[in-house]
């Protein structure tokens, strides 16, 4: 259903603001027609600058932007905003306040006939489940039904892509999940490719079929939430994609030395076979076992905190002798405490990454 007939291309995007930094430094990635792709990154990473260069609202330094098969943005081609084929949905709705709902759906649809413009915006009302709503004012909705709308206005002309900038970010956190699976579910009975901004993690691996890291301008990994959580590229993806416990390590074969013993290495880094590297092993909080402490546990250590979450939850444990604290996954059913005594240990293989955790 969407006009375009290859999603999103970013390629080689640069751009700084004035004289500063490269806020935009060879930023590249693809979404192929149909899917929803989050742009994940810490604060300042460059998140809202790309998404206004692919909504046309900022003219980048370098680089180029094609949106359902056509160039928007490239060496002597900037197509205006208008007529890029992108719709956007806003991290506030944004909603035209003195239109009914309706009219708000109706409001890219000037070009077409009457009753098309009144049959389409019916579907797209009844698509983000508001059928009955279409005679009220913006007002008189929650910010989640206020989403959904904006949604319904952007879907509305067949957009060849919809831009999502952080917009759960002014819900609270009961109301976000509901809606968040809901707008994803509209997004797929639209057929819509789609591009979120975020930079909470959770959503990005939650919603989207594939997820591009950003840091300081550059995509630094993108796949599937799957394939970040299981392989991330370096350890700062492994901490910023969920919990990480990274321990420094010394090569020992196929094993690192770590301060929770010997853990076999899921494949050996490349190199000289049998070198004597240092580096960081990547562990996630579900791989550590608490233990009784007189069993053969890997390594001992005292419970620091413990952050309850219902179905399970992270016990901070801290090892002995100046050693680094590590987070352990545990069912809720767990009763341990501050200050009590345990042991560590670790199920399964670790990736090794050479040289000192990126900070
Ligand atoms: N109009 C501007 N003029 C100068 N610098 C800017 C401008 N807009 C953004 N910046 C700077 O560019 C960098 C990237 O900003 P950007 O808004 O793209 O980041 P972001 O990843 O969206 O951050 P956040 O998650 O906090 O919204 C930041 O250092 C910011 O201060």
């Amino acid at each position: 259903m969407t006009s375009g007939s290859s999603g999103l291309r970013v390629s080689a995007l640069t751009h700084a603001y004035g004289r500063g930094d490269r806020v935009l430094d060879g930023l590249g990635l693809t979404v192929p027609e149909g899917e929803l792709a989050a742009v994940l990154g810490p604060s300042g990473c460059g998140k809202t600058t790309l998404l206004r260069v692919v909504a046309g609202f900022l003219v980048p330094d370098s680089g180029e932007v094609v949106v359902g098969g056509r160039v928007v943005s490239g060496p002597g081609a900037q197509v205006p905003p208008e007529r890029r084929g992108v719709g956007i949905v806003a991290q506030e709705g944004a909603l035209f306040p003195h239109l009914s709902v309706a009219r708000n759906v109706a409001f890219g649809l000037r070009t077409a006939g009457r009753a098309e413009r009144r049959a389409r915006t019916a579907e797209m009302l009844e698509l983000v489940g508001l059928g009955e709503y279409a005679d009220r004012m913006p007002h008189e909705l929650s910010g989640g039904q206020q989403q959904r709308i904006a949604l319904a206005r952007a879907l509305a002309p067949r957009p060849a892509l919809v831009l999502l900038d952080e917009p759960f970010n002014a819900l609270d956190s009961a109301l976000r999940a509901g809606l968040r699976s809901d707008i994803r579910g509209a997004l797929r009975a639209a057929g819509a490719t789609a591009l979120l901004v975020t930079h909470d993690q959770e959503e990005a691996l939650s919603v989207a079929d594939r997820v591009a890291v950003i840091r300081r301008g550059r995509v630094v990994q993108s796949g599937t939430p799957q394939e970040l959580y299981a392989r991330p590229a370096d350890p700062w993806v492994a901490s910023f994609v969920g919990e990480a416990v990274l321990l420094p390590a010394a090569l020992d074969g196929g094993h690192a030395a770590t301060a929770l013993g010997r853990v076999p290495l899921t494949a050996l880094p490349a190199g000289p076979a049998g070198g004597s590297a240092t580096g960081t092993v990547v562990l996630r909080p579900e791989q550590l076992r608490l233990t009784a402490p007189t069993e053969d546990a890997s390594a001992r250590g005292r419970v620091a905190e413990v952050r309850y979450h219902g179905h399970d939850a992270l016990v901070l444990v801290e090892l002995p002798d100046g050693g680094p604290s590590v987070t352990v996954r545990a069912p809720g059913s767990l009763t341990v405490r501050p200050g009590d005594e345990t042991g560590v240990r670790v199920d399964g293989t670790a990736a090794f990454h050479p040289g000192p955790a990126a900070s």
